[in-house]
C-alpha cells in the first residue's frame, strides 16, 4: 500500500519534530505538503525538508490547497487557532481524512463542532524527541474515528516513537508528564552545565557532560524498562556516604521532588485550564 498523503498545517517546533522524525522513518517527501504563515519560513522549511511549503502570506488558500486529497492532516498551530482552522479547511477535506491535532487542550469536541458531520479526528499529545525517533505520543480517538484511522496515524507516529492510545481524559496527565517533559530534562541540563561552570569548566566541555549525562541515563532508563526501574538505577549511583548520596540529600532537602510533581501537575492543569478558556470564548 503506497504511503498515506500528508498535509502539516503550521509547521514550528512540533510539527517540525514529527516531519523530521517521518521523513527519517521512509515517509516519501512527495507524499507531505506544509504550510506556515510566512513566505519566508516556508522556503526555509521547504530546503530544510525538501517537501513543499505554502505560505499564507503568499495564498490566502494555502492551508485548503495541502489539505486537498490528504489522507491525513496534522494540525500543528497554537492551541487557540485550531478551531478556526478546522472552520476554514472543513469543506477541501476529503471525508476519509483524518484530522489530527498536536495541540494541548483542544478537545476532541471542539474540532468536530468545527469540521463537517462525520469528519475523522484524533487529538494528539506529541513531544518533540520524535525528531530524532525518541518521541512520545499519546492519542484519543474522536467519535466518527475508525480502529483502521487509528491505526494509520500510529503508524506514522510509530516510526518516530512510542504511541500509546488512551481516553481522551488522560491526555492531560501525559502532557504533564511527556508534553512538557523534554523542557524538564534540557532545564535539568541547563543547571547542571552551569554548576560545572561555576565550578571552574569549560562553558563547552560542561554543556557535553550534561547532554552526555542525560542521554546515557535516558538510554538506561528505556534499556532496563522490566529489569531495574528509574529508583533503583539511581541507587546503583548512590554509594553510602558518597558524592552522589550528598548530592540527592541536597535535592531532598530542597523539597526537589515535590517540585518536580508540582510542575508536571501544573502543567496537566494549564492543560485543563486552556480547554476551559477556548470553551468559554465559545
Ligand atoms: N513545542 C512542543 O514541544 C509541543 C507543542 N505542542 C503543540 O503544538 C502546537 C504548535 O506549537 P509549536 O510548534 O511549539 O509552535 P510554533 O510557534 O513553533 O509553530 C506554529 C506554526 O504555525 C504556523 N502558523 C500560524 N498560523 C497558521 C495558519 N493559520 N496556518 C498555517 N500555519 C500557521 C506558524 O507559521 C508556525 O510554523 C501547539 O498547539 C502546541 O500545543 C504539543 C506538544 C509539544
Ligand atoms: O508548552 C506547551 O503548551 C506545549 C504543549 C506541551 C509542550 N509544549
Amino acid at each position: 500500500m503506497s504511503a498515506p498523503k500528508i498535509a502539516m498545517l503550521g509547521l514550528g517546533s512540533m510539527n517540525g519534530a514529527i516531519l523530521a522524525g517521518l521523513l527519517s522513518g521512509g515517509h516519501p517527501v512527495e507524499q507531505v505538503v506544509a504550510t506556515t504563515r510566512s513566505a519566508s519560513s516556508a522556503q526555509a522549511k521547504a530546503e530544510q525538508y525538501g517537501i513543499t511549503v505554502l505560505a499564507e502570506e503568499s495564498a490566502e488558500d494555502a492551508n485548503l490547497q495541502a489539505v486537498r486529497g490528504a489522507d491525513v492532516v496534522v494540525l500543528g498551530v497554537k492551541p487557540h487557532q485550531i478551531v478556526d482552522v478546522c472552520a476554514q479547511i472543513k469543506d477541501a477535506l476529503a471525508p476519509r481524512a483524518v484530522v489530527t491535532s498536536v495541540a494541548a487542550a483542544v478537545t476532541v469536541k471542539m474540532m468536530e463542532s468545527a469540521l463537517n458531520p462525520d469528519q475523522p479526528v484524533i487529538r494528539t499529545m506529541p513531544n518533540t524527541p520524535l525528531s530524532v525517533g525518541l518521541g512520545v505520543v499519546g492519542l484519543a480517538a474522536g467519535t466518527s474515528t475508525t480502529p483502521a484511522q487509528v491505526q494509520q496515524v500510529s503508524e506514522l507516529f510509530a516510526a518516530s516513537g512510542s504511541v500509546h492510545v488512551l481516553p481522551e481524559s488522560q491526555i492531560d496527565a501525559l502532557t504533564g508528564v511527556a508534553g512538557s517533559g523534554p523542557a524538564y530534562a534540557f532545564y535539568l541540563a541547563e543547571h547542571m552545565a552551569a554548576a560545572g561552570v561555576e565550578m571552574g569548566l569549560d562553558p563547552e566541555l560542561a554543556a557535553d557532560l550534561a547532554a552526555q549525562t542525560l542521554y546515557g541515563a535516558g538510554r538506561m532508563l528505556v534499556q532496563n524498562r522490566g529489569s531495574a526501574d528509574a529508583a533503583q538505577l539511581r541507587r546503583n549511583v548512590t554509594s553510602p556516604n558518597g558524592t552522589t548520596q550528598r548530592a540527592i540529600e541536597t535535592f531532598d532537602d530542597a523539597g526537589m521532588a515535590a517540585t518536580i510533581r508540582a510542575g508536571a501537575q501544573a502543567s496537566a492543569r494549564r492543560a485543563a485550564e486552556i480547554t476551559e478558556q477556548l470553551s468559554s470564548r465559545g
